[in-house]
């Protein structure tokens, strides 16, 4: 049989590390498909020349293979919303699948996207755009779908965990770390995305629609960074038995669905915090099944093609199948997705880390202690250090039960207005992942 024909668009650390394993392993990826994967075209910005690409037809110009007649599978690697929108959606319109690593193009624009691919009976497959090279999507889709699931809870942003790692193991600055993510080709374009949450959210996005059936709703995503973690803070919460990583949290609740990615204290014995460095993890809970975890690379060069090539071969195997019978792109039928909504932050529910900075004066503890008790706040523990030498403050540090997040916004609110209470009070959300 002929080998299926596919473009390259953005020969950058994903398209490259594509092209070089189609490449290496493309006898082992036939006998897989069924049929061979020849590489026909490439859109690239300027010349590679690291790259051996004789015989393959190059342009500039990403809509060229985008209409190009000989091409079947049209691979999004340029990143971005723009540009890649109008790519997908051309590709779309011209009859071809679509393979992409974009998880901004997916969560913002997915639900037009997979209108439009399922008008013209095409697959537009993304299991690159979520933890890099773990087959999650996949593992959700199609290998979990006998459950009600609870909740996933993921590490899911590869650059973020290697700066909290690096910055914890090793004691190195924040932008230090940020600058070798970068160099190895970790961190997205704007590298905002990755320490400010924004990436880590769309993925979340992605997972949380697949596992409840729900349209994508990046913009009700609630999005936190991990730029004003403090030492002090990464240290307290060794010293009580956690650690802290930047997690994205999905849970269906009765009132509706939890959609939260911030710092998260996990209990140290956990597995998924000992998740370190760029790899990624992702914990499904589900009815039936109860929890399971999913590791490996969250980003670079050639996990990440390790996954956009399964998605080629996954589509090469169904492109000959009828589009009625194909996996739906968000695991549930187009037709059957719920309307359970996204709950705002103040209505989700975890436990806390609170730290208060108080005078040392005698009657300060009480006071904490009757505030959180009038909101009905129980406290698990808390941890009294001694007066600090340069400011002469007690750092004190409370770890709560479960409670909903108006009531800790209350709680922190009237122990701000305490005259024993100075500067703001810090609050982490802890998760026991149970
Ligand atoms: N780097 C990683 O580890 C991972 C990246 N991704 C996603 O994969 C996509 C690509 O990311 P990277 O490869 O890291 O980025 P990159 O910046 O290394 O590569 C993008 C390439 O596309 C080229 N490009 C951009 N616009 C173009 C245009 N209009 N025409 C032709 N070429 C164009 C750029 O010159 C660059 O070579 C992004 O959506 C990213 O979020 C997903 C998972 C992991
Ligand atoms: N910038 C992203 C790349 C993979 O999705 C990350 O660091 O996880
Ligand atoms: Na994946």
């Amino acid at each position: 049989m002929n080998p299926v024909k596919v473009g390259i668009c953005g020969l950058g650390t994903v398209g490259g590390g594509t092209f070089n394993v189609l490449q290496r392993n493309a006898e082992e990826i036939a006998r897989r498909a069924g049929r061979g994967i020849e590489v026909a075209q490439i859109a690239m910005r300027t010349p590679k020349p690291q790259f051996q690409t004789t015989g393959i037809a190059i342009t500039n110009d990403v809509f060229e293979v985008a209409t190009n007649p000989e091409i079947d599978i049209v691979i999004e690697l340029v990143g971005g919303y723009t540009v890649a929108r109008e790519l997908v959606l051309k590709a779309i319109e011209n009859g071809k699948h679509v393979v992409t690593a974009n998880k901004a193009l997916i969560a913002v624009h997915g639900n037009e996207i997979f209108a439009k691919a399922r008008e013209k009976g095409v697959i537009v497959a993304f299991e690159a755009a979520v933890a890099g090279g773990i087959p999650v999507i996949k593992a959700i889709r199609e290998g979990l779908s006998a459950n009600r699931i609870n909740w996933v809870a993921g590490i899911i942003n590869g650059t973020g965990n290697f700066i909290l790692t690096e910055m914890r193991e090793k004691g190195r600055t924040f932008e230090d770390v940020l600058a070798e993510a970068q160099a190895l080709g970790y961190a997205e374009a704007d590298p905002t995305f990755d320490v400010e949450g924004i990436d880590a959210a769309h993925k979340l996005t992605i997972l949380a629609s697949i596992a409840f059936g729900i349209p994508l709703q990046f913009d009700k995503a609630y999005t936190e960074g991990i730029t004003k973690l403090t030492t002090a803070d990464v240290n307290y919460a060794e010293a009580l038995g956690y650690r802290i990583k930047h997690l994205g949290v999905a849970r269906s609740t009765a009132n509706g669905i939890e959609l939260r990615v911030h710092p998260t204290l996990i209990p140290a014995d956990r597995l998924i915090a000992n998740v370190n460095g760029v790899m990624n993890a992702v914990m499904v809970n589900g009815d039936a099944s109860g929890s399971t975890l999913f590791y490996g690379a969250g980003a670079g060069m050639e996990p990440t093609a390790s996954s956009v090539i399964a998605d080629l071969v996954d589509v090469v195997r169904a492109m000959t199948s009828d589009p009625e019978n194909r996996v739906p792109h968000l695991a549930f039928q187009p037709d059957s997705l719920s309307a359970h909504p996204i709950l705002p932050i103040e209505a989700c529910e975890s436990s806390y880390y609170l730290r208060i900075q108080a005078k040392d004066h005698p009657g300060v503890l009480a006071q904490v202690a009757s505030i959180l008790s009038e909101r009905g706040i129980n406290i698990e523990s808390i941890m009294q250090k001694e007066v600090e030498e340069h400011d002469g403050l007690v750092p004190m540090i409370l770890l709560t039960h479960r409670v909903v997040e108006q009531r800790i916004n209350d709680a922190i609110a009237a122990l701000e207005a305490l005259q024993g209470v100075v500067g703001p009070v810090v609050r982490i959300r802890v998760e026991h992942l149970n």
